[in-house]
């Protein structure tokens, strides 16, 4: 049995479970499944193109609207005030809902130089009471800076690629200072860590899986983290971390694996 999973609350005081499932690659059945195991928080994407997927999984399952967390996010090539505002309709309307939990802007894409104009239409979407709280994903500090220099509102969420080999002490702390909740993705390293000298001796002594202590990790540094599996028994087993503990000289052998690999696109260059 999977005890509850914690929330934590946003800036604003929404809440928002500390653990979700991550909806990239996987489509309808995946999503389902997740539900049906107990996950209530779901990641999408517009880019991800199962938006569609999320919505249907969402209906099929019975479970009231309000008691699932609902995430997607603006792609690239749809940044600017006026493309973003068509963007979340076209998402809302794939979804087939009347609102998202939380809408984020979903790289800084710093070549486009657009992301203040999207902000822009994020705070109208929320002041319209269409998205609960928005936020941003792979946002750098200076993209931050550039944020909150500009007056408006403080992100609630920062979506960033964050594991065990990718810590983002600098951008934690930052999130820390300003009341930005930080958000994992790739919270497995996208399955790379799993079989890691330091990670699988401190499974066996737990008698726990490898993703079960990383995604352990994750929440006892007080990151939300959003797993992606497409295997059922994973999908269960990503969910069930809230009956055991780390202990401090487990954390400290995991903070000792960062190595500043990333697994996906580096923030600097992505447009
Ligand atoms: N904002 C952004 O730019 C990004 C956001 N994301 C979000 O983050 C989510 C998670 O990130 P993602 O990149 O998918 O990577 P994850 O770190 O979640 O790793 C997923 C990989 O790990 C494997 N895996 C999952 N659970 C287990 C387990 N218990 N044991 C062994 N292997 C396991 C999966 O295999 P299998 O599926 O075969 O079981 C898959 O290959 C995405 O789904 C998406 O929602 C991701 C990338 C970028
Ligand atoms: O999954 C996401 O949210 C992403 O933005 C990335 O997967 C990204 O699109 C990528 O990896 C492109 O190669």
């Amino acid at each position: 049995m999977t005890a509850a999973v914690p929330a934590v609350t946003l800036n604003n005081g929404v809440t928002m479970p500390q653990l979700g499932f991550g909806a990239f690659q996987v489509g309808e059945k995946e999503i389902a499944t997740a539900l049906e195991n107990g996950y209530r928080s779901i990641d999408t994407a517009s880019a991800y193109g199962n938006e569609s997927d999320v919505g249907r999984a969402l209906r099929s399952s019975g479970i009231a609207r309000d008691e699932v967390f609902v995430t997607t996010k603006v792609w690239n090539t749809d940044q600017g005030y006026g493309s973003t505002l068509a963007a979340f309709d076209a998402s809302l309307a794939r979804l087939r809902l009347d609102y998202v939990d939380l809408y984020l802007v979903h790289w800084p894409a710093p070549a486009r130089n657009t992301y203040l104009d999207t902000w822009r239409a994020l705070e109208k979407i929320h002041a319209d009471g269409r998205a609960r709280a928005i936020g941003v994903s792979n946002f750098r500090p200076a993209d931050l800076l550039h944020l909150l220099d500009a007056g408006g509102t403080v992100p609630a969420v920062n979506q960033i690629e964050l594991h065990p080999h990718l810590q983002q002490a600098e951008l934690r702390a930052f999130h820390a200072r300003h009341g930005i909740v930080t958000e994992a993705w790739g919270p497995l390293a996208r399955g790379g860590l799993l079989r890691h000298p330091a990670i699988v001796p401190l499974a066996g002594r737990l008698g726990r899986t490898p993703a079960q202590v990383v995604l352990r990790w994750h929440l006892q540094l007080g990151n939300v983290a959003i797993p992606k599996s497409a295997t059922p028994e994973r999908i269960r087993q990503n969910l069930d971390v809230f009956d055991f503990e780390l202990t401090d000289a487990d954390m400290a052998a995991i903070a000792a694996l960062d190595n500043g690999t990333r697994t996906g696109p580096d923030p600097d260059f992505f447009n």
